[in-house]
C-alpha cells in the first residue's frame, strides 16, 4: 500500500476481509491528476503546499492561535464517531402525518455527543488522554473567528491551485473547511457525502478506504430519512455477514495520507476514515465544494447519478405516504417478483 513519508508501520494496520487497492499517488503537477478528478476517481496528490500555511497546526500552535471561542467537539465511549444529523428528528415529524404522531417516538442511538469547548480545555484532555478514556474529536468549521493566528495561515493557503480546480472541473461553491482534530484510534465510519472533497492531511497519518457509489448495494445505507442518512449500516469492523450479505462483494481502494497529502474524495464516494499510529493524535482540514451543474447527461448513467435518483426517490415515497416509515414495504411490493 502506498503512504506517505515516515510510513506508519503497515503491520499495525487492520486487516480487511475484503480486497483493498492502492490509491493512485501523484505529484500535484501531473497530467493524470486531471484526468482522474474529471473521471470522479480518488486520488492522492503530493507536493500541492494546499495548506502549507498550516504545517504548523499541531496542538500547541492550535492553542495558542484559536482564540476563545467555543469550539464542537464529538464525545465517543467507543472509537466510532459516527455522524448523526438531529435535524433529520424534525423533518421526520414534518413529513409524518397525523395517523403517526400517536405512534411512540423511536429512539435513536447517539454513538457520539457533541459539545461545546475551549480549544486549550480540548488541547489539555487530548495530551492527558489514555487508553480507555472516551474519546474526542473536535470537527469545527473554520471563519474568521477560528483565532487571529489560524486565519492569516488561512488565507496563505494555495487557493489560486484549489481555485483553478474548482473551476477546471466545474464544482460548485466552496461550503466550508471543516478542521479535524482526532485522536490515534479514532473512526469515522463508511459513508459517503453529496459534495467533492479535497482532503487535505496536516498532521499525522490516517487511512483512508473508500468504496465506489457503484457499490451502493454492498454497503446498506441507512434511509435517506433516518438520522444516520449518508452513513452505512454496515460496520467494516465488525462485519454482521447474515444482516449484510453483500459486504461479500466489497472491493475497496485506500491510502494512508500524512501531513501535506491531499486526496480527492468524489461525491458520492463512500469513506472510511482512520487515524493511525504512530502520533497520538491527527489534524486534517477537508475543502467540501458543491456539484457542479449537472450538462449533459451520458447514457448508461453512472452509479453516483443512480444514487441521487434514489435518494429523490426515497424522499417523494416518504412525502407521499406522509410516513418514512411504510417506504420499504411499498419499494418491496413494487419490485418483488416483478423485476
Ligand atoms: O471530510 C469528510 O468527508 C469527512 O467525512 C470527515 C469527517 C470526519 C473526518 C475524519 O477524517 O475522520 C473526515
Ligand atoms: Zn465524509
Amino acid at each position: 500500500m502506498s503512504t506517505s513519508r515516515n510510513e506508519p508501520d503497515q503491520c499495525n494496520l487492520r486487516k480487511y476481509d475484503f480486497p483493498l487497492d492502492d490509491i493512485p499517488r501523484l505529484n500535484c503537477m501531473d497530467p493524470q491528476v486531471d484526468e482522474l478528478i474529471k473521471s470522479k476517481k480518488p486520488v492522492v496528490l503530493t507536493g500541492s503546499n494546499l495548506v502549507g500555511a498550516a504545517s504548523k497546526w499541531d496542538l500547541d500552535y492550535l492553542e495558542k492561535n484559536m482564540g476563545n471561542g467555543d469550539f464542537t467537539i464529538f464525545v465517543s465511549k467507543g472509537n466510532q464517531f459516527k455522524f448523526f444529523d438531529e435535524k433529520k428528528l424534525a423533518e421526520i415529524d414534518s413529513v409524518s402525518g397525523a395517523h403517526t404522531k400517536n405512534r411512540p417516538q423511536k429512539e435513536y442511538i447517539r454513538p457520539a455527543k457533541s459539545c461545546p469547548i475551549k480549544i486549550q480545555d480540548f488541547a489539555k484532555r487530548v495530551r492527558e488522554w489514555k487508553d480507555g478514556d472516551e474519546r474526542l474529536y473536535l470537527q469545527q468549521a473554520l471563519s474568521s473567528t477560528s483565532g487571529a493566528g489560524v486565519v492569516q495561515d488561512f488565507i496563505r493557503f494555495r487557493w489560486d491551485w484549489v481555485t483553478a480546480k474548482q473551476k477546471l472541473h466545474n464544482w460548485g461553491k466552496l461550503t466550508y473547511n471543516l478542521l479535524l482534530v482526532g485522536l490515534e484510534g479514532n473512526v469515522t465510519p463508511c459513508h459517503y457525502d453529496e459534495q467533492e472533497n479535497l482532503f487535505a492531511q496536516i498532521h499525522g497519518h490516517k487511512r483512508c478506504i473508500l468504496f465506489p457509489p457503484e457499490q451502493f448495494g454492498c454497503l446498506y445505507p441507512h434511509p435517506v430519512w433516518h438520522p444516520h442518512d449518508r452513513q452505512s449500516q454496515v460496520d467494516l469492523d465488525n462485519p454482521d455477514y447474515d444482516r449484510f450479505p453483500k459486504m461479500r462483494d466489497l472491493h475497496g481502494v485506500q491510502a494512508v495520507v500524512g501531513p501535506g497529502d491531499v486526496l480527492y474524495i468524489p461525491i458520492y464516494w463512500w469513506h472510511h476514515i482512520e487515524s493511525v499510529k504512530p502520533e497520538k493524535y491527527t489534524v486534517s482540514l477537508n475543502f467540501w465544494y458543491k456539484a457542479g451543474p449537472v450538462g449533459q447527461v451520458e447514457y448508461p448513467i453512472k452509479g453516483y447519478q443512480k444514487v441521487a435518483i434514489m435518494r429523490n426517490v426515497e424522499k417523494m415515497l416518504a412525502e407521499a405516504m406522509q410516513d418514512p416509515e411504510e417506504v420499504g414495504a411499498l419499494l418491496r411490493t413494487m419490485v418483488q417478483g416483478r423485476f
